[in-house]
């Protein structure tokens, strides 16, 4: 029945009877069919507000619950963290402690050790050759063992030892160790956790300072003019643009004498010596474009936003001074975000690397069918064994960062750009099943064009400098040891999950309203 605006008193009337908590029992003699029928209709004005302000109500209440829920949680986070260090550092006195006691003349003789576990076995470490035991790529356990209370029992009862290394082929993995583990009385914990907030300190005072624009751009340009003179007049640093900038801006104004550049890409590699902060104007494809100039180690980047999107640009251009303020007098949470080194291996070189330059990509590299209407064909191997053949549209290698790029795009999954991982992403595969996969950051994939392939394939990076794959040739690529540090608004965590908030509407939904069926 279609509500009348007569029955309206009698809704009020019925509203100001309803019980505090606005809730009628199934016994209450309110509970009549007339009730139920008249609850049933359209609420007019009156209940309708006392409704609202009542589910205003209780959404205030379960946001106060959710920020007393996610205190507690962060507090107990952070006292485990504390109690972790205590434990680590319990430990490492303790080692010491029976190390000087062994040197004192003890050295094999050692302490019956009754371990956590009550497992226990004779000891075998000589405490004055420790590196005879572990090699210098491990972490030993005997020393470890050691600490513990002494045991009641007289026999010399102690856990097995053991020791961890980390596998590598070859010295050149080296640069990529970390110590990840760590024995507390002979269990195996985690010691450093890769995805901390890492905090930037200067030591001495920023001098020069590299700032990168997006060209075409007239709001780029006033807004690096602006930029420029505030650095040199209030900051009195030196300031380097690209070569195409200073022209730009000595034909505003012979004012902009002071800037340096270089000539060529001798000197651009020699830029990481001297420039202390990277400053980009523009969108994210700016920042790849900072990336992309340095080839190995590369400065701190504060990254402006003036693009559409801007997943690594978290800062506003209107509040440039203030932002470079307190970036310059530090300390800076940064982001250290993964790069990929990528080589072309061509079947007619003679020799693995000998051909081409390898290229670093920030955000991925994509091998496609580029013009053929071929599907592709690419066989995938993964530190030498089989992974799959893609068959389709291509594969994308992404790091991290470019997890929210092109892999998302193919259906990739989204990841903290401080995961030390390599997404796997097929390109419109022809296949149900293949679904994309991340593997760790230590693995060498190698992505090859077979013999009996229909067509060539094309690689691009960051979107740039497509490269024709032909029959025979193949892509490796490894994690690079040379992230790309780039400054947070706040920090890693909080800056990712804005990007995909506002860059995305992530998960953005209406919330359901709290009057509605639930379970009682
Ligand atoms: N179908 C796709 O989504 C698709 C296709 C081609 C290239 N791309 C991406 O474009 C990138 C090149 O960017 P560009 O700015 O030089 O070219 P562009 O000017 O064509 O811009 C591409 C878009 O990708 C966005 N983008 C770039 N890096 C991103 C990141 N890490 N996270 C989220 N979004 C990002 C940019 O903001 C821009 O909106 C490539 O590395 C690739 O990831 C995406
Ligand atoms: N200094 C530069 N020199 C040459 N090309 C550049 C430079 N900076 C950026 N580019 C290129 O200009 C293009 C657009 O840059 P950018 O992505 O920063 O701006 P946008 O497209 O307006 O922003 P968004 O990516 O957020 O949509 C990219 O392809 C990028 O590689």
């Amino acid at each position: 029945m279609a509500p009348s605006k007569n029955n309206s008193s009698e809704n009020v009337s019925m509203s100001c009877s309803l019980p505090e908590n606005g809730f009628i029992g199934p016994l209450s003699p309110l509970f009549s069919e007339k009730a139920v029928h008249e609850l049933l209709q359209p609420p007019v004005l009156g209940s309708d507000d006392h409704l609202i302000e009542f589910s205003e109500a209780l959404r205030t209440v379960a946001k106060a619950l959710r920020r007393a829920a996610e205190g507690k949680a962060s507090a107990q986070a952070e006292a485990a963290e504390w109690k972790r260090k205590y434990e680590l550092e319990r430990a490492r006195s303790l080692q010491l402690e029976y190390k000087e006691q062994a040197c004192g003349g003890h050295q094999g003789d050692f302490r019956d050790v009754q371990t956590d576990n009550s497992i226990n076995q004779p000891a075998l470490c000589n405490v004055e050759q420790p590196e005879r035991c572990c090699g210098r790529n491990g972490i030993c356990s005997h020393d470890v063992l050691r600490d513990g209370e002494p045991s009641s029992n007289s026999r010399v009862l102690r856990k097995a030892s053991f020791k961890l290394s980390w596998y590598c082929k070859g010295e050149q993995s080296d640069q990529h160790k970390h110590d990840i583990v760590s024995f507390e009385r002979g269990n195996i914990t985690t010691a450093e956790r890769s995805s901390k907030q890492i905090s930037l300190k200067w030591e001495s005072h920023p001098q020069t300072v590299l700032i990168l624009t997006k060209p075409n751009s007239i709001s780029v340009q006033i807004l690096c003019i602006e930029l420029v003179r505030w650095l040199r007049e209030q900051k009195k640093l030196a300031i380097y643009v690209e070569p195409r900038v200073k022209m730009e801006l000595l034909t505003e104004s012979s004012y902009f004498g002071f800037l340096e550049t270089w000539k060529d890409e001798k000197e651009i590699s020699l830029l990481h010596t001297k420039v202390d902060l990277v400053v980009t104007l523009g969108g994210d494809g700016t920042v790849l474009w900072a990336a992309s100039m340095f080839k190995g180690p590369v400065p701190p980047v504060v990254p402006f936003s003036l693009g559409s999107l801007g997943f690594m640009t978290p800062f506003h251009s209107e509040h440039y001074k203030e932002c470079l303020e307190s970036i310059l007098k530090g300390p800076i949470s940064i982001t250290l975000r993964h790069r990929l080194l990528c080589h072309v291996i061509r079947d007619a070189a003679k020799n693995e690397y000998d051909t081409e330059e390898p290229i670093l990509v920030l955000n991925e590299v994509t091998i496609d069918r580029g013009i053929s209407s071929f599907l592709t064909n690419l066989e995938c191997y993964c530190d030498n064994s089989f992974v799959t053949c893609v068959q389709g549209d291509g594969l994308i290698l992404s790091t991290t960062s470019g997890s929210t790029a092109y892999s998302l795009a193919a259906g990739g999954s989204m990841v903290h750009p401080q995961v030390p991982g390599i997404l796997f992403t097929p390109i419109c595969p022809h296949s149900l099943s293949f679904r994309p996969l991340i593997l760790p950051e230590h693995v060498t994939l190698r992505v090859q064009v077979p013999f009996n392939s229909r067509s060539s394939a094309w690689a691009s990076f960051d979107g740039k400098d497509r490269k024709k794959l032909e029959a025979g040739d193949a892509l490796v690529c490894s994690m690079a040891p040379w992230p790309v540090p780039t400054a947070c608004q706040v920090d890693s965590t909080s800056d990712f999950l804005h990007s995909i908030h506002e860059g995305l509407h992530w998960n953005l939904r209406k919330t359901q309203s709290f009057d509605g069926p639930r379970d009682s």
